[in-house]
């Protein structure tokens, strides 16, 4: 096995996500020490004789940069549209001048504190409506709460100060006033806290499973996630640092009021993100730097501001999908691709002696359908089907086109509701659960069209299938506590062990959507192992698929059954569901047509019918070429 290799090449505490070379890692946030240095010579350059104009711009940038993070980590990482930064930066800075003129609280650990808890009160009271209505709603909701910035201002005058502003008193440390060289170093260090913060986040199994909630919500159900828990723990650690830029504005301008919190700043920490990178760590810091400098650059800017967004907007969404981060790491790639440093993109050979052992027992459990029906409109796509999956077996549902497969798998997962019937997992009844909570009871799928984020390594995806079985708490990431490392290198080697078993370790610590459709399906085959669940769905998984593939995956299902667990084989490929399946369904224009032993499938005259459309006596499904 290559599990201590691959434990050293991406150490617990390194880059989890590391492509297969060592520039892309740099770009994602892999070198702490570069990170450290730089934080460090910003943070002293007042001691070198920064001047006031260059300092105050370094801080506006660091301010615009944490807005732009928080940003990112909801749009960029995760895919949720919520454009409320600036209702959460005034929010920060409201709190600052209220603790400050109404309660003499100037202690900026306090304020610092207080800040997170509003920011993390107001995700939440935001947040729950916006992501439990779906759709567009987050986004228009967060739309609307920079709008109404003015009137809530307005409202609580006797907090805000109204029109008239705050003027909030200067921060202090221990009871010490900061001057001018102290608050600087406050700001950048807040700053640099939280993007070690966020980069721990991201570089973390919860960053992997943000990036899964954007490839597919339906992706993360299945895992086992709560789709909207893990939305709503996004959108509130995105409103944090937008939070804590508020409070660093006020300490910086030392004045509040409402003109400053305007629709424009969100469209300047739009372009910011774009520009940058939205899904690159570090990316907010390079967008802001070049939306601040160019503000500053052009004194008519203010005049025109709204005009040059709208079209930097259109531009830069179509030039730079990544943003600028996303440019150097292409080029990055591209040099390291043509110098041949990548990693070889050979296929290894799955060990031929492996089996059910190097597998361990899997729980497997009896799973039924009772008289399921499921209709669209008027479109009748499952008719009273009741069919059973034993443990130990591998069990074949088959039929034509249309026939109803895959909708019965979305049954029994929960992405569908029945129109009537049951499905039960050993015994209990699902009816009506959450995809999630059926993925926890037990069952793991892979899909039709293999569903595959991007930004991330082979071996990283595998382990999304351990997320919910193998906890580890978002401040045990953040903070890199020995049970993320154990969770990691956990993670990592089993991950490797199982890709191993399937025979495609070569591809470990490739970007997972780079590779080809046949070793995308056998990638997903690992990540369901993962899971460890009872019950395996399989959806035309060997559809695409090469012999060297094949011989992988058959061997896989062959495992997984020896050890016990229960195979839902949707397939299209008779030769490999004749050879694998203990008991095979056949579907006909959604009704069960026959079920039997593959032997009984092959000889009957109407299964062939069905296919051929034909009068098949004397054929057998499989000989006809
Ligand atoms: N979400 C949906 N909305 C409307 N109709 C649907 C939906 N999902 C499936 N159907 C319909 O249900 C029927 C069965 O489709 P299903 O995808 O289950 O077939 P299948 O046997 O898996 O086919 P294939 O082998 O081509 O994947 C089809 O008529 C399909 O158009």
């Amino acid at each position: 096995m290559t599990t201590l290799s691959a434990s050293r090449e991406n150490p617990p505490g390194g880059n989890p996500r590391a492509g297969n070379t060592a520039v892309p890692a740099l770009l994602r946030g892999g070198r702490p020490l570069a990170g450290a240095l730089l934080t460090i010579l910003v943070l002293v350059a007042p001691l070198l004789g920064l001047n006031d104009y260059w300092a105050r711009t370094v801080l506006l940038v660091a301010i615009l940069s944490l807005q732009v993070s928080g940003l990112n980590i909801v749009l960029g990482h995760a895919g949720e549209l919520a454009v409320g930064q600036v209702f959460l930066y005034a929010v920060g800075a409201y709190v600052t001048g209220y603790l400050g003129v109404s309660h003499g609280i100037t202690d900026a650990g306090v304020i610092v504190v207080c800040a997170i808890a509003c920011a993390v009160v107001v995700g939440l009271i935001t947040g729950i409506p916006g992501l439990r209505l779906g759709g567009w709603s987050l986004a228009m909701l967060t739309f609307f709460l920079v709008l109404i910035i003015p009137n809530l201002v307005k409202v609580l005058e006797s907090f805000t100060g109204g029109a008239n502003g705050l003027a909030p008193p200067v921060p202090t440390l221990f009871g010490t006033p900061l001057g001018r060289d102290a608050l600087y170093m406050l700001i950048v260090a807040v700053t640099a806290v939280w993007f070690l913060v966020a980069r721990n986040l991201i570089l973390s199994r919860h960053g992997n499973a943000f990036l899964v909630l954007k490839q597919s919500p339906v992706l993360a159900g299945s895992l086992g996630v709560s789709v909207f828990r893990l939305k709503l723990l996004v959108y509130v650690t995105g409103a944090i640092p937008a939070c804590l830029a508020g409070v660093m504005f006020a300490w910086l301008d030392g004045f509040i009021a409402p003109e400053t919190f305007t629709f424009t700043m969100a469209l300047s920490i739009l372009a910011a993100s774009i520009v940058g990178g939205s899904t690159s760590i570090y990316g907010a810091l390079a967008g802001a730097a070049i939306v601040q400098l160019g503000q500053q650059s052009f004194s008519s800017f203010q005049d025109w501001q709204l005009l040059i967004y709208g079209a930097f907007l259109l531009v830069a969404g179509i030039l730079l999908a990544d943003g600028l981060t996303g440019l150097v790491r292409g080029r990055a790639r591209r040099i390291v691709r043509r110098f041949g440093v990548a990693a070889p993109a050979g296929r290894s050979a799955a060990p031929a002696d492996a089996g059910p052992a190097d597998l361990g027992a899997l729980p497997g459990a009896r799973l039924r359908t009772k008289a399921l029906c499921k209709s669209f409109g008027g479109n009748q796509a499952l008719r009273e089907v009741t069919v059973e999956a034993e443990p130990g077996q591998v069990t074949a549902l088959i039929g034509p086109n249309a026939s109803g497969k895959t909708t019965l798998l979305n049954l029994v997962c929960g992405f569908y509701r029945p129109t009537s019937g049951t499905v039960e997992l050993g015994g209990r009844e699902l009816g009506g659960q959450r995809p999630y909570r059926i993925a926890r009871a037990g069952i793991a799928r892979t899909f039709q069209t293999p569903l595959i984020p991007s930004g991330m390594t082979t071996k990283a995806f595998v382990a999304t299938g351990r997320y919910v079985s193998h906890r580890v708490r978002v401040p045990a990431a953040v903070l890199r506590l020995p049970a993320f490392r154990r969770g990691f290198a956990a993670d990592d080697a089993e991950a490797v062990r199982l890709l191993g078993l399937l025979g495609i370790a070569d591809v470990a610590d490739r970007e997972v959507d780079s590779l080809p459709l046949g070793t995308r399906r056998l990638v997903e085959v690992a990540r369901a192992l993962a899971a460890r669940p009872a019950v395996f769905l399989f959806d035309e998984v060997g559809s695409g698929l090469d012999e060297g593939d094949l011989a992988g995956l058959e061997r896989a299902i062959r495992m997984i059954r020896d050890a016990g667990g229960t195979v839902v084989l949707v397939e299209h490929n008779f030769p490999l569901v004749l050879g694998l399946a203990d008991r095979i369904h056949v579907l006909s224009q959604g009704g069960l047509l026959v079920s039997g032993t593959p032997a009984e499938i092959q000889a009957d005259p109407r299964v062939l019918a069905e296919y051929t459309g034909s009068n098949a006596a004397g054929k057998t499904i499989g000989s006809e070429g």
